[in-house]
């Protein structure tokens, strides 16, 4: 492992300039109260109320900016990060930007399988995972690499099949392609860089990921808010999952109380019928903004 001192304290993060992960990766920054302007005509954008600035690049280069320590931090698909081959960490999955990186091969041919591409021309934009993928097999292709729109090579001619990333799959079916064998499942994950860092750098990232972490907890429950009989608690207690004791409040009506609590959000639909059989009225969810244990 290639390890430099690192004496600067202001910690930078890589992220996509322009493409499917720039929004999602932008609207995490600002929930976790990060505040920058101007993002879209600089490529380094400074952050008002905490030391870090942004740089916003193309996402194949991502991995290898934070391997070389030019980047502290990078927000990238794992389909990069395993492409490159960079000698980076992950160290949070982040659950958008979730594809997977497919072999597909033309409806009507004769490549159902993946010993059917022994001899054949395969288009991808990904030939690192491709040739590794076929070579451990024992499979001989030609990669034929190709920057985008990989879908149509077959159509031109120009490939027999392709490797690509597939969410929906529309693409795929929109050119006459099935998709065959899962290479890799891929999500946006927070990189980090295995260089050495300063003590103040280190520190801000834990800081950093206390607030990722808050906002990825929050995104996955909700406040639930219910007026129930007193005599109702000891039974809604049971049904919630909550991470502590709910609150539980008197009301102005008699023997009535409000009962308060968090709860994940896919148990929320499914409690709430045991709910109302308990007894709980006026049954209000709200959205957290963030939750710190
Ligand atoms: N169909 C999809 N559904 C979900 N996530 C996807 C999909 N396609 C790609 N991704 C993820 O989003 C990342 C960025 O995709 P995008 O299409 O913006 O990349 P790009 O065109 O290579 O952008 P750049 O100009 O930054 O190189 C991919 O590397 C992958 O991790
Ligand atoms: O299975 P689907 O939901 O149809 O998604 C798959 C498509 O999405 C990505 O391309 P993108 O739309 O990002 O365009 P690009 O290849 O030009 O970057 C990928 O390269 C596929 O072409
Ligand atoms: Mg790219």
């Amino acid at each position: 492992m290639n390890r430099t001192k690192d004496s600067s304290t202001s910690l930078r993060i890589a992220i996509q300039k322009s493409g499917r992960l720039t929004d999602k990766t932008i609207d995490l920054l600002e929930g976790i109260g990060i505040e920058f302007d101007n993002y879209k005509r600089n490529l380094i954008v400074k952050t008002r109320n905490f030391d870090v600035e942004l740089l916003l690049l193309r996402d194949d280069d991502i991995p290898e900016y934070v391997q070389d320590g030019v980047c502290d931090l990078g927000f990238v698909g794992a389909n990069e990060t395993q492409e490159t081959g960079a000698d980076v960490t992950a160290i949070r999955d982040l659950g958008y930007g979730k594809c997977r990186l497919s072999l597909a091969a033309p409806k009507n041919g004769d490549i159902k399988k993946p010993e059917d591409f022994d001899g054949k021309k395969v288009a991808t934009s990904y030939p690192n995972l491709t040739r590794k993928f076929f070579e451990s097999r024992g499979i001989d292709i030609q990669i034929i690499e190709i920057a985008g729109a990989v879908e149509i090579a077959p159509q031109l001619e120009v490939a027999d099949a392709i490797v690509d990333l597939v969410s929906s799959g529309g693409t795929l079916k929109a050119n006459g392609l099935v998709e065959l064998n899962t290479i890799l499942e891929s999500q946006t994950q927070l990189i980090r860089t295995n260089k050495e860092l300063s003590p103040g750098k280190q520190q801000l990232i834990e800081k950093f990921l206390v607030r990722m972490d808050g906002h990825q907890q929050a995104a996955k429950s909700r406040y639930i808010m219910m007026n129930a009989p007193e005599a109702s608690v000891e039974e809604i207690k049971k049904i919630i999952p909550s991470m502590k004791s709910p609150t539980v409040m008197p009301l102005a009506e008699k023997d009535m109380v409000a009962v308060h609590t968090v709860i994940p959000i896919e148990k929320f639909w499914t409690v709430m019928e045991e709910l109302k059989a308990a007894g709980a009225t006026d049954i209000v969810m709200l959205p957290i903004e963030s939750m710190i244990m």
